[in-house]
């Protein structure tokens, strides 16, 4: 079986990537999983592989098209004027388009099949945002480049899986962008990609509120009742084991996220913000609900410490992984539900050795023994009707 072809962006080149990029491609185990190709620039790669201790041996097979690549080796396309400035640290007009480049060059192959998915290095928003490029993030060009309307960011570790129902959105604008639509495609989103990417049957997805206390039963604002809890009932009028509204504090600080499979937040300091802090060096930034896979290291562009080598590479790694673990349970999971007699129960869909190797994905870290009514029972109530109900429909899910 032909190895997996990893299509690996340059991001901003005056940020940290170079330097995550070296230090995971240093490794040669790498190549046993995966044929990387970087698309990027030899000149800008050589100046970091300098500052990079150990990397003496470390070089890229330069290539024009990923067919030519090399499976031991790390390959890269240059897409870059090898003229170019690189000032570590600076959000340039050169690094914001050079960035742009290799992004495009890489969709391109990857619209082609040429390569297999994608991880991207992080951008700087405010030097690509422009009359280029009309997205501001990945994320939503993406979306558009693979038709896909409603793309879901999902952080996701072993530890944490968090979705999150609006992304990149002033907050003053969140509270008119959470509506009982968007929740409830959310927590779809959220449940396909756990059960097509993860490999996670009957996945348990818990639901956080928008406002302090997740409202305190109307208190303090009106969105748990009006908009979050119908979401929930008609989740789970559709059988998804969808618990909630929980008050995002408590639900971390307490640890109550282990007992699910993915939480969805409302707005993305509330999800992000306890992922990085709980997950950062496996943190992986997950572009859920496209026909491709993406992934990327859960952190920015990393100006502050560019060109001083102390960047941490695992969350890089982490999305290399990712992105192959990904690939392949799409693939387990498409061709059992293309041939309806080939039956998995469900242990054996979740045992099946046909990831990485890394088989924690497949648990998604939720404590799988957590029992449907005990997670009613931590279930915020705010009007007696929801929980009566969802005992109806989980236990119909269960059956
Ligand atoms: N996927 C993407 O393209 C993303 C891009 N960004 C962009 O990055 C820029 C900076 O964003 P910030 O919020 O400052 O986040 P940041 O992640 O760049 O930096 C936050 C802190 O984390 C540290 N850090 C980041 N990555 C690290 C690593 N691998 N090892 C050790 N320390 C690390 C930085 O030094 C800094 O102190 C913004 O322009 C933002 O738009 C942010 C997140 C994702
Ligand atoms: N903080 C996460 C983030 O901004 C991700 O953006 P992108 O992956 O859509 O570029």
């Amino acid at each position: 079986m032909d190895k997996i072809k990893v299509g690996i962006t340059h991001g901003d080149f005056n940020g940290i990537s170079y330097e995550i990029i070296i230090k995971s491609l240093l490794d040669p185990r790498i190549f046993d999983l995966c044929t990387p190709v970087v698309y990027g620039s030899a000149k800008v790669a050589g100046y970091y592989k300098g500052l990079i201790p150990d990397a003496e041996g470390f070089s890229f097979n330069i290539i024009t098209d990923p067919a030519q690549a090399n499976p031991k080796r790390a390959n890269m396309i240059v897409c870059v004027d090898e003229n170019v400035k690189i000032d570590p640290g600076q959000p340039t007009v050169l690094s914001g388009q050079y960035a742009i480049a290799s992004l495009n060059a890489a969709v391109r192959d990857l619209k082609a099949g040429k390569i297999d998915v994608l991880v991207t290095c992080p951008i700087n928003k405010k030097n690509t945002t422009g009359d280029d490029f009309g997205f501001i993030g990945h994320t939503e060009y993406l979306a558009a480049q693979f038709g896909d309307t409603e793309p879901l960011m999902f952080m996701v570790s072993d530890v944490l899986k968090v979705g999150l129902v609006t992304m990149h959105v002033p907050l003053a604008k969140v509270p008119e962008a959470v509506t009982t639509e968007a929740v409830l495609n959310h927590i779809r989103a959220i449940r396909r990609s756990l059960e097509r990417d993860f490999n996670i049957v009957g996945p348990k997805i818990a639901v956080l509120g928008l406002n302090p206390h997740a409202g305190d039963d109307g208190l303090l604002g009106p969105e748990e009742q009006e908009i979050i809890i119908p979401a929930l009932q008609s989740a789970r009028y559709e059988n998804i084991l969808a618990f909630g509204p929980f008050a995002a504090d408590g639900f971390f600080g307490s640890g109550a996220y282990r007992k699910f499979d993915a939480v969805l937040a409302m707005y993305h300091d509330q999800g992000l913000a306890p992922f990085k802090a709980l997950t950062f060096a496996d943190g992986v930034n997950f572009t859920a609900g496209l026909s491709v896979v993406r992934t990327s290291p859960a952190h920015g562009v990393g100006f502050d410490i560019a060109g001083k080598m102390v960047a941490d590479a695992s969350p890089m790694r982490a999305a290399i992984y990712q992105a192959i673990d990904i690939y392949r349970n799409r693939q387990v999971f498409d061709r059992a539900a293309a041939d309806p007699l080939q039956h998995f129960s469900k242990n054996e869909r979740n045992d099946r050795g046909d990831g990485a190797g890394r088989g924690g994905n497949r648990r998604g870290g939720a404590d799988r023994d957590a029992d449907v009514s005990d997670l009613l029972k931590d279930t915020p109530d705010t009007d007696g009707a929801v929980a009566a109900q969802a005992t109806v429909v989980t236990t119909r899910a269960t059956e």
